[in-house]
């Protein structure tokens, strides 16, 4: 349970839909140039591997008036209480933004709650993906109408599609083979391992890198001949860092469908509101 006075993002499911809509509505005021400024320092933690969130993230508190500050991971591998590392860090940060595989971390640092934690990926979430797709999705339409398709097995991108569609109730079916399906799926979240009858009820077409299921996914590539099947206006928004060949191929990335790269200019105000919303909580 965190503190009503410190606001922490470190899954989806423990914020309210209205927290939702306050960051989609403060996203909006960054896009526009007109989001609050914030003065102050956020102490980020990053692996060398890390690129789009993590750039993001620097720049987007930067021009926000946020200092960002950033260590690798490793550094809260330390035997120290990671409250303790909290408490210090509090007399010069006002936020930390983590990027670190055991969840159990991220929720070290934030149950003192001195200042708030943002989940820049666990090993089995990743919300501010999901949110800054939700934002450039809700630009043009309603996400709650529309279908949703994540083409994938159990990781952390399929678990935050999921927490999102439990907190907003979006219509999500997995699609992979049965043995890597995510075993508790939320209330709602259907899992099917028909991809070619799926992808005929699918508005979006999500993916993930499929780790060391590669080979046994690879019927499951989402191609051009498959998103032929989909409604008209169907979109392919695949988690990068994709490959083409691998879970998408070449032709579907060329495809009118593919929104990748321009839906992802969106993890910057989203994540400059996802700040200002812990912030002025
Ligand atoms: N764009 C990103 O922030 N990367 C997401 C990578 C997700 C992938 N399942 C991973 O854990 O590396």
């Amino acid at each position: 349970m965190t503190s009503p006075t410190v606001r922490h993002l470190l899954r989806l499911t423990d914020w309210s839909a209205d927290d939702v809509d306050e960051v989609f509505r403060l996203a909006a005021t960054f896009e526009a140039g007109a989001g609050p400024r914030v003065d102050g320092c956020a102490v980020l933690f990053f692996p060398p591997s890390s690129l789009r969130t993590r750039v993001s993230f620097e720049r987007g508190a930067a021009l926000m008036g946020l200092q960002p500050v950033t260590f690798p991971p490793e550094t809260l591998d330390k035997p120290e209480a990671l409250a303790d590392v909290a408490a210090y860090l509090a007399a010069w940060a006002d936020v930390l933004v983590v990027r670190h595989h055991d969840p159990a971390v991220l929720a070290g640092l934030a149950a003192p709650d001195v200042l708030p934690v943002v989940n820049a990926m666990t090993a089995d979430d990743h919300p501010c993906e999901v949110l800054s797709d939700l934002y450039a999705l809700s630009r043009t339409a309603d996400v709650r109408r529309l279908r949703f398709l994540f083409v994938g097995g159990d990781g952390n991108v399929a678990r935050a599609w999921q927490g999102a569609a439990q907190l907003l109730g979006l219509d999500l079916v997995q699609c992979c083979p049965a043995d890597l399906r995510t075993r508790d799926l939320p209330p709602g979240v259907r899992w099917t391992d028909d991809l070619a009858d799926a992808v005929t009820r699918a508005d979006v077409v999500l993916t993930d890198a499929p780790g060391e299921h590669a080979a046994v996914l690879a019927p499951s590539q989402v191609t051009a001949d498959l998103l032929a099947r989909a409604p008209e206006g169907v979109r392919l928004a695949p988690c990068p860092p994709f490959v083409r060949g691998r879970e998408v191929s070449s032709d579907a990335l060329a495809s009118a469908a593919f929104v990748g790269h321009a839906f992802k200019a969106s993890l910057l105000p989203v994540q400059q509101a996802v700040l200002a919303h812990c912030l002025t909580s």
